[in-house]
């Protein structure tokens, strides 16, 4: 005791075990806080596969208590079934890392052993660190269902698209529609890009299909797409396609984009407006090159395809703003068709008004006819939503109407309303005139319409509320006859 005290090494010697022992152990909790947070399943196994030791994740994953495995061989484990393979063993007899993947109580597990050596080159232990995939697995299943369906509704589209196309016909008879369809023909022959504009509804999607029609691209499809439905993270890929692993979510194998679906063809950007500013600058290349690189890619193809484009909006003014970019508008805008709207084509209403009744007429064998005072309020109606709306006034009142005779009382509201609208005494007072000047002039006015629309003083009389004479004294003062 005295020789240790004395002793000033041997002193030195305790003290420094002492401090050793202290920093084992803390390595050692150190180590065994590691293995136990470790979200991945840990074996340690012994060099003849003798399980020493696994980790909570591991029991959780195997849905075993570590007592009913340490102590074990792997081999016996594998006889007993209770593992299909067994990454110890392979990284045993290969004495290198060696990863499996292993299906366990219905999970899917990606299993790396790897073995540990001594100085002299023994293999000492094997640890075998265990992934549970199935979430992975089932996430990348739903992204490639997802991709098939996104694919399978592509094509529906394209499909559906080539049905309708064949039952289409342009109706026009106005002076300026029959202009926009002179020039869509005239642009049908050569290449350029044509930029259709025009409120929504108006045709400007049937002008495309003119053009495709009548041009040498006719055999092939014109494929198009509203660049304002898609989803402003997906147009890049939809329009230019990607390349293996872009991004994530993306097809194993690459896909390639609208453009290259379209070579050799058309391929119509409606909507292309809303085309966001990245996809903006992206077109703009292809335009002047007529090259594409698929996101994530680095070869550039070279692609035949001539654009057309169409939007409501007003472009240069969105040039202004600085939301759409100039070059790109002027690469664009090499030929502009403008297809008016409806309301200032009022000779096209009614050859439209009867195209359509027949198509839906047809469609469910009906056959109905308008009154006068109904083809009236329908040609004096503004029709904000152009064409399209007309179109489904018109599927409507064949469908909905009693009878065969579809009248003033069966349009829809805001349509009858100005048709019958006789108009009421002016609310400007004209100052030339008295009052009662004003009163008689109002009084001829709806005395006229009256006598028009009843053509008899029985009917004028019940619709206007006073009596017959009154009716006649009136038309004598006026200077209009009846019946
Ligand atoms: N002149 C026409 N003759 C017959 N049908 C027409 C005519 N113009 C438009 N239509 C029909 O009206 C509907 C709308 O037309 P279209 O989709 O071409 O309009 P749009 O201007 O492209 O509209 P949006 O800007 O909303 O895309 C279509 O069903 C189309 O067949």
């Amino acid at each position: 005791m005295s020789d240790t005290l004395n002793n000033d090494s041997s002193s030195l010697t305790v003290e420094e075990l002492a401090r050793q022992m202290r920093a084992f152990q803390e390595q050692t909790r150190e180590l065994d806080a590691i293995i136990d947070s470790s979200s991945d399943g840990l074996w340690i196994c012994d060099a003849e596969a003798r399980v020493i030791r696994i980790n909570p994740a591991s029991e959780r994953i195997n849905n075993i208590r570590a007592g009913e495995v340490v102590g074990k061989n792997m081999r016996e484990l594998l006889e007993q079934g209770f593992i299909d393979r067994s990454a110890a063993l392979e990284a045993l007899t290969s004495r290198s890392v060696v990863s499996q993947l292993q299906n366990r109580e219905g999970r899917k597990l990606i299993s790396t052993g790897t073995p540990v050596f001594d100085e002299g080159g023994q293999v000492i232990r094997v640890v075998v660190s265990e992934r549970d995939i199935t979430e992975i697995d089932n996430l990348q299943r739903e992204l490639e269902e997802q991709e098939a369906i996104r694919d399978q509704f592509r094509s529906h589209m394209l499909e559906m698209r080539q049905a309708d196309l064949e039952s289409r016909r342009v109706i026009a008879r106005s002076p300026a529609m029959l202009k926009a369809l002179r020039q869509a023909l005239k642009v049908s022959a050569v290449n350029s890009t044509v930029l259709i504009l025009g409120e929504s509804g108006v045709g400007k999607g049937l002008i495309a299909d003119l053009i495709q029609k009548n041009s040498s691209r006719a055999e092939k499809p014109l494929i198009e797409i509203n660049c304002g439905a898609i989803p402003e993270s997906l147009i890049e890929s939809e329009l230019f396609g990607y390349e293996k692993g872009a991004f994530t979510g993306a097809q194993s194998g690459g896909k390639p984009g609208y453009l290259e679906l379209a070579d050799g063809g058309i391929l119509f950007l409606d909507e292309i407006a809303e085309l966001p500013p990245a996809a903006q600058v992206k077109l703009l290349r292809f335009l002047e090159n007529g090259r594409v690189i698929r996101l994530g890619g680095t070869k550039a193809r070279h692609l035949d395809v001539r654009i057309l484009a169409a939007t409501h909006r007003n472009l240069e003014e969105m040039v202004k703003q600085g939301s759409f970019r100039l070059d790109l508008y002027y690469r664009l805008n090499v030929i502009p068709i403008h297809v008016p709207a409806l309301r200032d084509r009022k000779d096209c209403i009614l050859p439209l008004i009867r195209h359509y009744m027949d198509l839906f007429g047809e469609r469910d064998s009906i056959r109905k006819r308008l009154t006068r005072a109904a083809q009236d309020a329908l040609l004096a109606y503004d029709y904000p939503g152009n064409v399209r709306q007309l179109m489904n006034i018109c599927e409507r009142l064949v469908v909905m109407t009693e009878g065969n005779l579809i009248d003033l009382k069966d349009l829809p509201a805001e349509i009858a309303a100005g048709g019958s609208a006789t108009p009421g005494p002016s609310a400007v007072w004209p100052e030339e005139m008295t009052l009662q000047e004003t009163l008689d002039s109002v009084e001829r006015s709806v005395l006229q319409k009256a006598l028009a629309k009843y053509g008899n003083q029985v009917k004028m009389a019940e619709a206007l509320g006073v009596n017959q004479s009154t009716i006649a004294r009136k038309l004598k003062r006026h200077g209009l006859g009846t019946t």
